[in-house]
């Protein structure tokens, strides 16, 4: 008899993606909890040769455990949950989601940005509470978003999407810092280029977009905080550990920075005791800037054809370690 294949489903996958795997592979959904010492994940872990969901540790004491695996396909396009060098070294592929995020992630920063600024979760309590009055006060106004300078870090896809938002909706400027310049970006929202130093002082909005890399870990933090303006308003919808969290705190409380949008965090679910919660000029978002219906299910699809293609011996469309891949 054909035996299917064993897939773990990571965390979660959108129906009917589930549903369509369930009828093709031998599928076993575990959740994180499960990664470290539950006896049912091990055992299957040592038959599985696929891989999909969020955020699966793939690092080198789980892999250990996969002899068989040839393919992790994120639902993401992030991938820093993947040590691509080893998962190359032991030919296993990694895959994301780009693309289909870009537009519904940049839509959600420019929302984070005016709910920050125009402090509308605020004055939402307000009303709610019945205290129209009350809300409408100059100590409750907020700032203007257009026409003011947005620096952007990291000018990739979603980083592009947020600046044609910025620009072409909002008559904002665009100062953006990102590895190499991106001549594309200044032709379409003539976006200036800047080292970072001259980014954080010149922005009113500073809006983190980069990967989390060895590179961007804590790229910024006390001294990144002390070059911004004390108006600025410092939006994170990267990786929370792009940022020196401890440092945020005391920047936003010492008045550094007037406020902050944040939908990552160091620790996710973000600890519920976390001073950034219990800040006013801080807007929380629980890291879902791609979750619309629309765009889950596009990144289910597209993760479900990665994996697919990887495990029927294809190349996936969307390899974060290309280098994995050569013709037999
Ligand atoms: N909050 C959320 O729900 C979401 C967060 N993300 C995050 O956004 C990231 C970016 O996604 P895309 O725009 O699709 O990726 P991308 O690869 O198209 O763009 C990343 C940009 O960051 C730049 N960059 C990399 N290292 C840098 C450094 N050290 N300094 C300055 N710039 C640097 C790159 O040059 C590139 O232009 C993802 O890796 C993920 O971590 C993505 C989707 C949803
Ligand atoms: O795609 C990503 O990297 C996310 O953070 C969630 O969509």
């Amino acid at each position: 008899m054909h035996m299917k294949k064993k897939v773990i489903v990571y965390d979660r996958i959108e129906e009917p993606v589930l549903s369509a795997l369930q009828e093709e592979f031998d599928v076993r959904i575990f959740k994180e909890r499960d990664a470290h010492d539950n006896p049912e994940f091990l055992s299957f872990l040592q038959e599985t040769e696929g891989v999909i969901g969020l955020g699966f540790p793939g690092q080198s004491d789980i892999l250990d455990k996969a002899p068989n695996l040839k393919i992790i396909s994120n639902v993401s396009v992030g991938y820093n949950n993947l040590d691509t060098e080893e998962l190359t070294k032991r030919n296993i592929m990694g895959t994301n989601t780009p693309d289909v995020l870009t537009d519904t992630v940049a839509d959600m920063a420019m929302g984070l940005m005016l709910s920050t600024a125009r402090r509308m979760p605020e004055l939402d309590q307000y009303v709610k509470q019945g205290k129209w009055k009350e809300a409408v006060t100059t100590e409750l106004f907020g700032v203007d978003v257009h026409h003011k300078k947005l620096g952007i870090i990291g000018m990739g896809r979603i980083g592009k999407a947020i600046a044609q938002r910025a620009h072409l909706g909002f008559n904002m400027d665009i100062l953006y810092h990102s590895r190499t310049p991106k001549p594309d970006a200044e032709e379409r929202f003539n976006a200036t280029y800047m080292n970072l130093e001259s980014l954080l002082r010149n922005s009113d909005y500073i809006c983190l977009i980069t990967p989390l890399t060895d590179e961007t870990r804590g790229m910024i933090g006390k001294k990144e905080f002390q070059l911004m303006k004390r108006s600025a308003i410092f939006i994170n919808v990267s990786r929370g550990s792009t940022v020196v969290e401890a440092d945020l705190i005391e920047a936003l409380k010492n008045k550094e920075i007037a406020a902050a949008g944040l939908d990552v965090y160091v620790q996710e679910p973000v600890n519920p005791d976390n001073e950034l919660l219990k800040m006013k000029n801080v807007v929380t978002l629980p890291h879902i800037g791609s979750a619309t219906a629309e765009t889950e299910h596009k990144m289910a699809a597209l993760a479900a054809e990665n994996l697919r293609a990887g495990l029927n011996g294809e190349k996936p469309g969307n390899l974060v370690n290309p280098e994995v891949w050569k013709k037999e």
